[in-house]
């Protein structure tokens, strides 16, 4: 909708009122083409100002709309209606003014903005306002009342012609379509910006018009605007006993402790620190300690460096003494991943902390429910999966313990908002949702080398499906060593497995023992400048092919009879990425995710799926849930020893029910226990 008013006797103020962000849905644009006809015949009015309620102009086209068939004014026309009117049209922007927005405060004569210094310097808005704009732009208003209006027309501007213009779009299509991994929209963007530079106004409109068609009947539009709003949705987290995010109270935390400063606690050491929270920060280590002290202490003077801001380091407490953490609110406990460990850590914390001090563990998939077991305080327990870099990764998986409270789900959730995480809650079970998933993908990777693949192949058709990375090098980035040991723990690598010619076959079903064997060769990936690829130095990330790999690989296959084939990109797509949403069909009915567009979230912001691609649940849907599943069956037909690739209970059931859509799948999921 949209107000109209009559002020200061010549003034037409057309609010937008679409609460929360007055997005321009049909409401909205009928009563904008309504208030401005109205406008246009008044004799009184010499101008109109626009404005958004509550301090917030327009956040764009209404994103709901897109999915449906759309009514209601079209945007563009009503927007050229308003440039071609005979009065003085005025934007009065605050807060946002995005996508459709931005054009309607194109479209209108004057703009003016209230932060913007930037887009001042960009000719994008006239003159920037402290206080009200909306008083702003009436002034401005009534001040050029009267001037000639096809000066402040952009539609009768000339482009802004430079000699060297197609060759600058050529060069900046080059390398969008090479950072932009496949999507459309950002090389559609510039072939725009090409055809406004080039074109005379009309034929520049109607070229971005058939851009805009074909994008927005892609199937990357849909993707996008899933993600858009499954990433709204994530943070309305539900419990099976009726706890939700509207009716369950998060607790204030002002003061946390952090244990362990390795990598991961260092980082959420600086999330906390910078989001206002008082940190208390424990090793147990004197050196350990003092080199903690000094990663934190420079992330967060180089952030506040960026900023303009000063460091807020004097929220920062760094000891040794757990006797320090007897007043917070919140303990994040972030030591080695090892159960014995994290249960003495446990343990001694209920001995020092406050009997309502709650404390979250992050583990990257060890129980919860085996950890809140050695504490005083189940329901005060939960795990907060962090990713690594824990002070740049935006995803937060938030585990529910079997004993878990809602108020503790709920001032996690609260907590990770503050840090400005994307947070979803997940149930609890061995590696949670995203790396539970992970296990199958990666698998998948490392038999496809077997059969006859090479790292690099398996990256390059990733990464041309749109990951910033193959999974090849994200393993080397992380470090091979971290799964090494995890296979050790559980039981995987012993004194019982042969060295040389280890077996390919564990706890009944396929094994693959080659990352093993790399770091037996202590190839633990970038920290050791050799993993699956070679790198110049320790530490160094530019991945190069090592042909001693490419041996390692045919000596293996020659050693195990494998008679090595070509795999083509389709097929470690459909292995990856179908193993992945087969393990999320078991997590919905495991209940381990409550939707699965949480599961998309967690792939999108943990895992680096593409954007484009929506997630894996959303891919498989997209690709259809029938093909899904007739490719599982073919390759789980074709290895029989991978157990995990025959297809979910679920998959057949919402194939058998007709393949809905992805949005009704929760309904089909009774009957089963939660673990949420
Ligand atoms: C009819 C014409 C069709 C063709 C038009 C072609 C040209 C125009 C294209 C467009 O305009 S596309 C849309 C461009 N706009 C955006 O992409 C903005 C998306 N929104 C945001 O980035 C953020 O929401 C925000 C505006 C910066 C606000 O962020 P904040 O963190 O403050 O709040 P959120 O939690 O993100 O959102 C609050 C609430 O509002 C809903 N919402 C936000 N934007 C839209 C939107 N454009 N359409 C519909 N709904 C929107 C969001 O889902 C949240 O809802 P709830 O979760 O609270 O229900």
């Amino acid at each position: 909708m949209a107000r109209y008013a009559r002020v200061k006797g010549s003034i037409a103020l057309i609010t937008l009122t679409n609460p929360p962000v007055n997005a321009l849905s049909a409401a909205v644009r009928r009563g904008i083409v309504e208030s401005v006809s109205r406008a246009l015949k008044d004799e009184q009015v010499k101008a109109v100002v626009f404005c958004g309620e509550n301090e917030k102009f327009c956040g764009g086209a209404d994103i709901k709309e897109f999915s449906g068939s759309m009514s209601g004014p079209p945007l563009v026309p009503m927007i050229h209606s308003i440039e071609a009117g005979e009065k003085l049209m005025v934007a009065a922007i605050e807060g946002v003014a995005l996508g459709g927005g931005l054009e309607l405060a194109l479209g209108c004569h004057y703009r003016r903005h209230v932060s913007a210094q930037e887009a001042l310097q960009l000719g994008i808005v006239d003159q920037v306002a402290e206080g009200s704009a909306v008083q702003a732009a009436m002034e401005l208003a009534l001040s050029v009342i009267g001037q000639p209006l096809n000066p402040r027309r952009l539609s009768l501007r000339a482009p802004v012609w430079a000699p060297d213009v197609d060759g600058v779009c050529d060069t900046a299509l080059a390398q969008v379509k090479q950072r932009s991994r496949g999507a459309m929209a950002p090389v559609a963007c510039v072939q725009a910006v090409r055809a406004a530079a080039m074109l005379p106004y009309s034929k520049g409109m109607e070229r971005e018009r058939q851009l805009m068609d074909t994008l927005f009947r892609s199937g990357q539009a849909r993707a996008m605007q899933y993600a858009f709003f499954a990433q709204r949705n994530a943070g309305k987290w539900s419990l099976p006993n009726g706890a939700q995010w509207n009716n369950t109270r998060a607790r204030d935390v002002q003061r946390a402790g952090v244990i362990g400063l390795g990598t991961m606690g260092r980082g959420i050491t600086v999330c906390l620190v910078k989001a206002g929270i008082s940190v208390v920060a424990i090793e147990t280590d004197a050196k350990q300690l003092e080199s903690g002290k000094k990663a934190v202490t420079a992330m967060l003077q180089r952030d506040a460096k960026r900023r303009g801001v000063s460091p807020p380091l004097h929220l920062l407490t760094f000891t040794l003494s757990f006797h320090q953490l007897r007043d917070v609110d919140l303990v994040i406990e972030a030591v080695f991943e090892d159960m014995n460990l994290k249960k003495r850590v446990f343990s001694d914390l209920c001995k020092v902390l406050r009997a309502n001090t709650l404390i979250c563990t992050n583990t990257s998939g060890l129980s919860v429910d085996e950890l809140a077991a050695v504490t005083d305080r189940q329901p005060l327990v939960v795990g907060m999966h962090f990713f690594a870099p824990a002070h740049v990764m935006k995803l937060l998986e938030v585990v529910s313990g079997s004993r878990s409270s809602p108020e503790a789900v709920a001032t996690a959730m609260a907590l990770g908002k503050r840090i400005e995480k994307v947070c979803v809650a997940v149930g609890n079970c061995s590696g949670f949702v995203g790396n539970r998933m992970l296990k199958l993908y990666l698998d998948q990777s490392v038999y496809m080398l077997e059969e006859g693949a090479t790292p690099e192949q398996v990256d390059q058709a990733l990464e041309e499906f749109g990951f910033a990375m193959g999974i090849f090098k994200v393993s080397d980035l992380s470090g091979l060593d971290v799964g090494w040991r995890v296979r050790k723990a559980s039981g995987l690598i012993g004194p019982d497995v042969d060295p040389v010619k280890p077996s390919r076959w564990r706890l009944g079903r396929r094994y693959c023992p080659l990352p093993d064997m790399l770091c037996q060769q202590g190839r633990f990936g970038q920290k050791t400048g050799r993993g699956w690829y070679l790198y110049d130095s320790p530490g160094s990330k530019e991945a190069k092919s090592d042909p001693e790999i490419q041996t390692f690989l045919k000596d293996y296959r020659h050693k195990y009879g494998i008679i090595p084939r070509r795999i083509t990109s389709q097929e470690v797509i459909e292995r990856c990425a179908f193993s992945l949403a087969n393990e999320g069909f078991r997590i919905l009915e495991d209940r381990i995710a409550a939707s699965p567009e949480d599961i998309d979230v967690i792939y999108l912001f943990g895992y680096g799926w593409p954007r484009h691609r929506g997630g894996p649940m959303f891919y498989a849907a997209q690709v259809g849930l029938s093909v899904v599943l007739e490719k599982l069956e073919h390759y789980h037909r074709v290895h029989p020893d991978v157990p995990s690739l025959e297809p979910s209970r679920l998959l057949r059931r919402l194939v058998a029910e007709g393949s809905p859509p992805i949005q009704q799948w929760k309904s089909h999921i009774k009957n089963l226990r939660s673990h949420l």
